[in-house]
């Protein structure tokens, strides 16, 4: 569904490049998580799957065709909600309908369709102000999704939760995701969140290509899956990765 085949980016103030050489395939409906150090350059791969920038070598294909216009076919949802405050949660979630100039009555359905199933029942009129953090990341999503790309990119969505709505909105992400059947690549600095999502998950690291490692965990995920010893080697092994420490 998506492949990045030895991307190479520099950015123009700058003296190295932040991604060198980095290759990485995602299968349909396929969740995939992202992690590495901070400026390790995850959000740039984002920017450039997404057609914000251009790299400089290397190919990006989605669904094996390689297009320079992909918008319409992957949706970034970026870390910031970016709600319009002057707009209704239902207008909102409408926005990208609206840009691609669909029939308002059918979008108008399909979204409130997801209002009722992404238990947002009855905020449809409320104004992004009356929400909590958890139910604005929802909403962005709902938007993200009414893009009707093929492809999610989340950028690090539950960075600013609290612990308990994190957990919460993990388990609403995967009920959400296995009813959608949609590609998502996900960027996380949570190694516990990574695994606990994921079908796989790419560990980015500066200068070096991306490391794969394929999570064994069964589906459906549970939030008790943290306290499994799988889990705990799952994080012993990514933590070291990111850090380097494997190689000692
Ligand atoms: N517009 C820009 N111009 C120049 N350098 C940039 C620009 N944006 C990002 N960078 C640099 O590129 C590197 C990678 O940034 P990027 O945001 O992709 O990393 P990241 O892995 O997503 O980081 P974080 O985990 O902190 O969000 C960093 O060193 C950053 O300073």
């Amino acid at each position: 569904m998506l492949a990045v085949h030895q991307l190479t980016y520099q950015y123009p103030e700058s003296s190295t490049p932040v991604l060198d050489n980095i290759s990485f395939a995602v299968q349909p409906g396929e969740f995939v998580s992202l992690i590495g150090a901070s400026g390790s350059g995850k959000s740039t791969i984002f920017r450039l799957i997404s057609g914000l920038a251009e790299p400089n070598a290397g190919s990006i294909k989605i669904g094996g065709i390689q297009e320079k216009n992909r918008l319409g076919k992957v949706a970034l949802m970026p870390q910031k909600d970016l709600l319009l405050p002057w707009r209704t949660v239902l207008d909102n979630i409408l926005l990208p309908a609206e840009i691609a100039g669909r029939p308002k009555e059918e979008a108008t359905r399909q979204a409130q369709e997801w209002i009722i199933r992404a238990g947002l029942s009855g905020y449809a009129d409320a104004y992004p102000s009356r929400l909590s953090g958890g139910m604005r990341q929802r909403v962005s999503f709902l938007r993200t999704i009414m893009t009707g790309a093929d492809v999610l990119l989340l950028d690090e969505p539950f960075g600013a939760l609290d612990t308990l709505t994190r957990q919460e909105m993990q388990a609403w992400l995967l009920s959400i995701w296995e009813q959608l059947g949609k590609t998502v690549l996900f960027i996380t600095h949570d190694i516990e969140e990574a695994v606990l999502v994921s079908d796989r998950v790419l560990v980015l690291r500066s200068g070096d290509n991306c490391v794969d490692v394929p999570i064994g965990l069964g589906r459906p995920r549970t939030k008790d899956m943290v306290f499994t010893p799988e889990l705990a080697a799952y994080r012993q092994q990514l933590t070291h990765m990111i850090s380097g420490r494997e190689r000692e």
